[in-house]
């Protein structure tokens, strides 16, 4: 498979009052031609800041420091203009994020957001747009696309907001759709609907798919790799299978207990793992995790570990699975 996306070492720095905070701290990851990438971990740990570094839409303004490179097929995002990087939002890479309120204007019907999107980035008439807008209503699943077309989000539910913002996102058939915890705001039921459309019209478009959420279970059931986050690393990376049924970091193994099963409904808790993300001033020596792991050994809080290749694209980076320098 041909690598779409590659970030590689990717740093940012975020103003928090006076002081900066290092947010990410050397993230490298790619995305595949087709597949979707799950990208996990607990609140705090950095993966929306991750997916809006490759939007270059961070906050803080000037102040904001990025480093590293994004290869976006092969062109690093990191030296577009702003006007370059316009015209690849929305066309080129687009993104749906929880709360589709944030993203719909409530003053315009459904069909004149979509078809705005396809009218800024497509060589296409009126008529051409308002086609394709319901083609991709009903690529949704959305019975009556026509209904749908004209109606205001406020007049729409949770769950068809959502297939909304999937249709406006996919409809200039991106070859990157980055979806920041499409399903959290949902019930169980819906979600699964919600995920199981957005993989397969995704697959079928050709689009690949980074999927952001905290959530284990939603993983499972979507993507075919996954990235594991920790307080602004990766610590973990593989196939969905060998991860979910092999966690090698401690991290990963501690998060499996979270996964909900889905046969005991939305009523069970998810467990939690002792302690918190450090936040981003925190200075931590050796790996970032070791205050909350129980296996940590002395070399863990002196030493920063380096990513050990574990083979069949998977990787990890812990003390515990370096091969031994004794
Ligand atoms: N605008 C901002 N200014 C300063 N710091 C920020 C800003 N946005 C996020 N952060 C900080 O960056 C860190 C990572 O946040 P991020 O939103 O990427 O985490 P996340 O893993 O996506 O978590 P969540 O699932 O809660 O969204 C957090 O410590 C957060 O406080």
């Amino acid at each position: 498979m041909t690598t779409l996306l590659a970030i590689k070492n990717l740093t940012v720095d975020l103003p928090a009052g006076e002081r900066m905070a290092r947010i990410l701290r050397g993230v490298s990851l790619e995305v595949k031609a087709g597949e979707i990438l799950g990208l996990v971990g607990e609140s705090g740990s950095g993966k929306s800041i991750t997916a809006l570094s490759v939007l270059r839409l961070l906050p803080g303004g000037k102040k904001t420091a990025m480093e590293g490179d994004i290869f976006f097929k092969g062109q690093n995002l990191i030296c577009k203009t702003p006007q370059e990087m316009r015209s690849i939002r929305g066309k080129h890479i687009s993104m749906i994020f929880q709360e589709p309120m944030t993203s719909l204007n409530p003053a315009f019907t459904i069909g004149k957001q979509i078809m705005d999107v396809l009218l800024a980035h497509q060589k296409i008439t009126k008529k051409e747009a308002r086609e394709k807008a319901l083609k991709m209503l009903s690529r949704v699943q959305i019975t009556d696309p026509e209904r749908t077309f004209s109606s205001y989000p406020h007049q729409l539910s949770g769950g068809m907001r959502q297939r909304v913002m999937i249709a406006g996102a996919l409809c200039c058939e991106p070859s990157l759709l980055i979806a920041d915890e499409p399903t959290t705001a949902l019930d169980v039921t819906i979600q699964a609907q919600i995920l199981r459309l957005m993989k397969e019209a995704a697959l079928e478009m050709g689009t690949s798919v980074l999927l952001i959420t905290h959530d284990l279970g939603v993983v499972a059931q979507t993507c075919s790799r996954v990235a594991v986050m920790y307080a602004g690393e990766i610590v973990e990376m593989g196939e969905v299978s060998q991860i979910l049924l092999s966690p090698r970091h401690p991290y990963t193994r501690a998060l499996l207990p979270t996964v909900p099963k889905l046969t005991a409904g939305d009523q069970q808790k998810l467990e939690s793992i002792p302690g918190t993300v450090p936040d981003a001033f925190a200075q931590i020596q050796g790996c970032r995790f070791h205050p909350r792991c129980a296996l940590s050994k002395e070399k863990c809080f002196k030493q920063k570990p380096i990513p050990v290749n574990l083979g069949s694209n998977r990787q990890v980076t812990c003390w515990l699975e370096a091969p031994s320098e004794e």
